[in-house]
């Protein structure tokens, strides 16, 4: 049976659960569980924090594990990143107060408070920085107000916390972080093919919809130039003579423009419609 660990609570627990629901396997229905078996599946899955999960997936424990990026490096574990799961999204920065430190070279011998020693460290180490790093468990922010540290490095999404701190970023992300399936290095687990296939079927259907639309046959090669599809668009004829119909996946972030752009060509009737699964 392969045994997957995912976040039981936290920022990327609900939608790593859903991104496995969407992925047709059974989840825990009591947010207090901490193990669920999908027999039909053949998997377990284990709800853990996930700042533990590459732990378990290093040692070779679990089999795989959906943590995040940040989570991964500041563990140090030798697990590795195997699909970006695309949701979870955050940058990891330095913040200071403004006008104190106001670009990253001016963080050697600074105190830094941060839930993630692990990536700070790594930063420092790579840049022949020193610096005193503080080691706290959450609500960094509060760290420089506090007294405890000159900057902070957090995760920032939208920047909200920061600004409520009287914070300011300063310098470029230490890592742009997002969920992630991870692994151990040189294994792969009986049953993992099936569950990655299915991961990419979710990815492919949230960032594709599907478009159909009606345009002269006259048309269709400046159609299909703006909807080439992934593998080619499928051309039906129309009852209508000197039409035809057209199918094509696009990416769903620029369907409006390619709309548009078809409308304005002649093109006609043109619908849009989610993809809920696939298989390419
Ligand atoms: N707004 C956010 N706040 C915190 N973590 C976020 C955010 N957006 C994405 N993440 C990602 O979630 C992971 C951290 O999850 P974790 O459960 O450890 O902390 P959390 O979501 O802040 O929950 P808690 O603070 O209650 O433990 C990291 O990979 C981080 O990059
Ligand atoms: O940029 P923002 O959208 O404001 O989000 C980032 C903030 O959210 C998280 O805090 P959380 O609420 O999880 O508290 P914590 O510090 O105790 O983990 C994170 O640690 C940052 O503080
Ligand atoms: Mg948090």
């Amino acid at each position: 049976m392969l045994r997957i660990a995912i976040p039981n609570k936290g920022t990327l627990s609900q939608p790593a659960s859903q991104m496995l629901r969407d992925a047709g396997y059974r989840q825990r229905t009591d947010p207090k569980d901490l193990i669920c078996r999908d027999e039909a599946n053949n998997v377990e899955f284990f709800y853990l924090r996930p700042r533990d999960i590459a732990t378990y997936v290093g040692t070779g424990d679990l089999d795989l594990g959906i943590t995040g990026r940040d989570l991964l490096v500041d563990s140090g574990v030798a697990a590795e990143e195997l699909v970006d799961l695309a949701f979870g999204g955050a940058t990891f920065r330095w913040a200071a107060p403004a006008g104190t430190i106001v670009s990253a070279d001016q963080i050697g011998g600074r105190r830094i408070a941060t839930a993630y020693p692990g990536v700070v460290e790594r930063y420092l180490a790579d840049n022949e920085l020193k610096a005193d790093v503080v080691r706290l468990d959450g609500a960094v922010e509060n760290a420089v107000r506090l007294g405890v540290a000159d900057l902070i490095a957090d995760v920032v999404e939208t920047g909200a916390t920061l600004r409520q701190a009287g914070l300011v970023t300063l310098g470029e992300p230490l890592l742009r972080s997002s969920a992630i399936l991870i692994g151990r290095p040189g294994h792969t687990a009986a049953g993992a093919a099936q569950l990655f296939r299915r991961l990419q079927g979710v990815l492919v259907a949230r960032s594709y919809v599907m478009l159909a639309y009606d345009v002269r046959a006259d048309l269709l090669e400046n159609a299909t130039a703006l909807t080439p599809g992934i593998e080619s668009p499928t051309v039906s004829p129309l009852h209508r003579e000197g039409w035809v119909a057209v199918q094509a996946m696009v990416q769903r972030a620029s369907v409006h423009r390619v709309m548009d752009e078809l409308y304005e060509l002649g093109a006609r009737a043109i619908l849009v419609t989610d993809i809920a699964n696939c298989r390419l």
